[in-house]
């Protein structure tokens, strides 16, 4: 692993709790790893514990095998060798581009400088504005040069708050898959901050959900949607219900019993065998949920929100129990209207019966 963080505790001077508490992670190098999670839940404060500008009270922080931050040893932020874009450009406004860029390049020489801000320019998809300043400049190109600038100095590590978060969403979405284009082209190593989950997964290698200053989970996109930890990450990512459901033996070995008929482990996502009376509850994903005509199992349509594509219905079977559903919106249903419903899933999974919110 390229960044290491392990057990770590950040606590603020004067608060009894730490802000981040036994986070350990591992982000390999080239990798970009995004951390997103409710407002206040410690994504910034973790980021600015990795560059040393947040008190570590207890774990480790290692950066390309050294110890960055460990027991009585703390290396300086200035010495980390990190780049940090953050939401406000932070560039300086009476400076050029070129300018701005070079003031990360300072001890190096004028032709070496000048050909790395080329360089760089040139990564970001704004070749030859050297001469420019900020304020002839659109907010993400002003994001742009705030990355070249970051990356000008050939960082161990880039860390990147929130960087989107004050441009318009059009252009988030379409800066959000630009910026890992320039950063896999630069092979850097970054750990990126939001709270826009469709942003993390644009961007992410590697998904971390945080919550109350603890890390849930740290995976890959695919398994953070599909085989969620625990029920917060699958409440806090998409769409779907916890469908109330009994475990049973079944003779290919384990299965949940619910409203919907009998799920088995259909890939490799392995059953518990044991919950208390059998009790459990199954995650149910809006994708999970065919619509079919043919179904013996049918649900009132409750709502709808069209998304473009498709619908996200919220359904509810004859026993009271929620569905939502992605229906392609060709399929236009009233409210109020029932259809047949049936489950499509490739992973089944299950947390132990706690009687929550029912939609996720
Ligand atoms: N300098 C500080 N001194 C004391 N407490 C702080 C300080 N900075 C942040 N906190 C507290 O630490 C907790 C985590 O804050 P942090 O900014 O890391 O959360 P976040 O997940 O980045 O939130 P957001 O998404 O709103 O930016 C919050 O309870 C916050 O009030």
């Amino acid at each position: 692993m390229y960044l290491t963080l392990s057990n770590l505790d950040v606590r603020y001077p004067g608060q009894t709790l730490p802000a981040v508490r036994g986070v350990g992670l591992g982000l390999p190098a080239g990798s970009i790893g995004v951390l997103i999670g409710p407002s206040g839940c410690g994504k910034t404060t973790l980021l600015r514990a990795v560059a040393g500008l947040a008190p570590v009270e207890r774990g480790e922080v290692q950066l390309g095998g050294a110890c960055v931050s460990c027991p009585g040893h703390n290396v300086p932020p200035e010495e980390r060798r990190i780049g940090m874009v953050f939401q406000d450009y932070a560039l300086f406004p009476h400076l050029s581009v070129g300018r701005n860029i070079a003031f990360g390049l300072h001890g190096v020489a004028q032709n070496v400088q000048a050909e790395r801000i080329s360089e760089v320019l040139a990564l970001v998809g704004l070749p030859g504005s050297e001469g420019r300043y900020p304020h002839e400049l659109s907010g993400g190109q002003q994001q742009r040069v705030a990355l070249a600038r970051a990356l000008a100095p050939r960082p161990k590590l880039m860390l990147l708050d929130e960087p989107f978060s004050n441009l318009d969403v059009g252009l988030r979405e379409r800066l959000a898959h630009e910026m890992r284009g320039i950063l896999k082209a630069a092979g850097a190593t970054a750990l990126f901050v939001t709270h826009d989950q469709l942003e993390a997964f644009a961007i992410g290698d590697l998904i971390g959900v945080m919550r109350d200053g603890t890390l849930h989970q740290w995976d890959d996109a695919y398994t953070i949607y599909h085989r969620p930890a625990t029920r917060f990450v699958a409440n806090f990512i998409g769409h779907g219900v916890f469908a109330p459901a009994q475990l049973e033996q079944s003779a290919s070995g384990v299965a949940v019993r619910t409203a919907l008929g009998t799920l088995e482990n259909l890939t490799d996502c392995p059953l518990p065998s044991y919950y208390e009376n059998g009790e459990c509850d199954v995650l149910l994903r809006a994708d999970d949920i065919v619509h079919d005509d043919e179904s013996p199992v049918q649900a009132r349509v409750l709502r709808k929100a069209f998304r473009g594509s498709e619908f996200l219905y919220t359904l509810q079977l004859a026993n009271g129990q929620q569905l939502q559903a992605h229906v392609p919106s060709h399929h236009d249903h009233a409210v109020g209207e029932w259809i047949g419903v049936r489950v499509q899933a490739d992973h089944v999974v299950t947390f132990a019966r706690e009687h929550g919110p029912a939609i996720a």
